[in-house]
C-alpha cells in the first residue's frame, strides 16, 4: 500500500488538495486535523489530560473544548504547546495506525494522510512518499484571514498561527514532490493570470501527480511489493521498517548537504 504523507503549512492549501484527491480522484484519506477533533470529544481521556494541563477555561460552558482559548494558549507559547502535543499526539497516531490497518486489510493500494505536522513530527520517514503543499508566508496570512476572520481570527491570532509551524521554505528538504499553490487554483483562472500556464494550476499538479501514484501502483513491481505486503503481513512490515531506515539515511544525507538538521520534535 502507498501511504503518502500530505503536508504544508497553516492554510497554504492542504485541505483544498485533500478534497481533490478524494473527491475527484477517489482515493482515500486520513485528515489528521479531524482525527485531532475526535480524540478531544467530551468524556475522551485526553480532553481530560488537556483541562488537567491548562485548566477548566479551555472547556466552553456545554464540556466540549473551546479551541480559540486552546489555540491562544498553545500558539502562543512554545512549551504549552509541547505540552498540547504531548497529549493528544500518540492519541491521535493510536487512531491514524487503526485506520490504516483498515485500508490495508481491505486491500486498498493508495492512502493520503493529511497532516500538517508531518515533518514536525517526523512521520514523513515512515511514508512512501511525502507531499508539500507550498506558497509563500504572505499568501498564507492573506488566506487564513480570508478565511477565518469571520471565526474571530485576527491578525495577530494568525501570526502566532503561522510562526508556531516551521517555515515552508525549510519544509521543502523533507519533500519527494513540492505542489506549488502561488499560482490559480483551477485552468481556466491561469489561462486568465499573466505568465501562468493551465498545467501550473493546482488542480493540473494534483491530476499529474494522482496519475503518477497510479502507474507506480499498477506496475508490474507495485503490484508484486502490494501483493506480498498483504498475504505475508511480518513481510509487509519488515519491507517498511526497511523502507524508512533507507529513506532515514537517504534524506539525512539530503539535509546535511541543504545544512538542516534531520531531528525533528
Ligand atoms: C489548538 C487547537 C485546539 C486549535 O483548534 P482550531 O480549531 O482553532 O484549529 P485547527 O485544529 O483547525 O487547526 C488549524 C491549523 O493549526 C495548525 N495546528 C494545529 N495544531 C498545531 C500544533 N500542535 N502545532 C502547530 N500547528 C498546529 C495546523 O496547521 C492546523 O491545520 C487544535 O489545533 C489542536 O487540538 N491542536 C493539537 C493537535 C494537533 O497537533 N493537530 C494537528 C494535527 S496532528
Ligand atoms: N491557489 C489558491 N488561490 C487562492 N486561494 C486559495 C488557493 N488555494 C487555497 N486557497 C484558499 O486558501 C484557504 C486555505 O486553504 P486550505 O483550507 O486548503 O488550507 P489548509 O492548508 O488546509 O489550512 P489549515 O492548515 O488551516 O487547515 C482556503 O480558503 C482556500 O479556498
Amino acid at each position: 500500500m502507498l501511504v503518502v504523507g500530505l503536508t504544508g503549512g497553516i492554510a497554504s492549501g492542504k485541505s483544498t488538495v485533500s478534497r481533490l484527491i478524494q473527491e475527484r480522484h477517489h482515493i482515500p484519506l486520513i485528515d489528521l486535523d479531524l482525527l485531532a477533533r475526535q480524540v478531544v470529544e467530551p468524556g475522551t481521556t485526553t480532553l481530560i489530560a488537556l483541562v488537567k494541563a491548562f485548566g477548566a477555561e479551555i472547556l466552553q460552558p456545554d464540556g466540549t473544548l473551546n479551541r480559540p482559548a486552546l489555540g491562544r494558549i498553545a500558539f502562543g507559547d512554545e512549551s504549552k504547546r509541547k505540552e498540547l502535543n504531548k497529549i493528544t499526539h500518540s492519541a491521535i497516531r493510536k487512531r491514524m495506525v487503526w485506520l490504516l490497518i483498515g485500508y490495508w486489510l481491505r486491500g486498498t493500494r493508495i492512502v493520503v494522510v493529511d497532516t500538517p505536522l508531518l515533518v514536525e513530527a517526523g512521520l514523513w520517514k515512515w511514508c512512501g512518499e511525502a507531499v508539500l503543499v507550498w506558497c509563500s508566508a504572505e499568501d498564507q496570512l492573506k488566506r487564513m484571514l480570508l478565511r477565518d476572520t469571520d471565526k474571530g481570527l485576527t491578525e495577530e491570532d494568525a501570526r502566532s498561527r503561522l510562526a508556531a509551524q516551521w517555515d515552508l521554505n525549510k519544509k521543502k528538504n523533507y519533500a519527494d514532490v513540492v505542489l506549488d499553490n502561488s499560482k490559480p487554483l483551477r485552468p481556466h483562472e491561469a489561462a486568465s493570470n499573466p505568465g501562468t500556464k493551465d498545467e501550473d494550476s493546482l488542480e493540473e499538479q494534483v491530476q499529474r501527480l494522482v496519475a503518477r501514484w497510479r502507474r507506480q501502483t499498477a506496475s508490474v513491481t507495485g503490484v508484486a511489493k502490494w501483493l506480498v505486503a498483504w498475504l505475508v503481513p511480518p513481510v509487509g512490515l519488515l519491507m517498511g521498517y526497511l523502507f524508512a531506515k533507507r529513506r532515514e539515511w537517504e534524506f539525512s544525507v539530503r539535509l546535511r548537504t541543504a545544512g538542516e538538521d534531520a531531528k525533528a520534535e
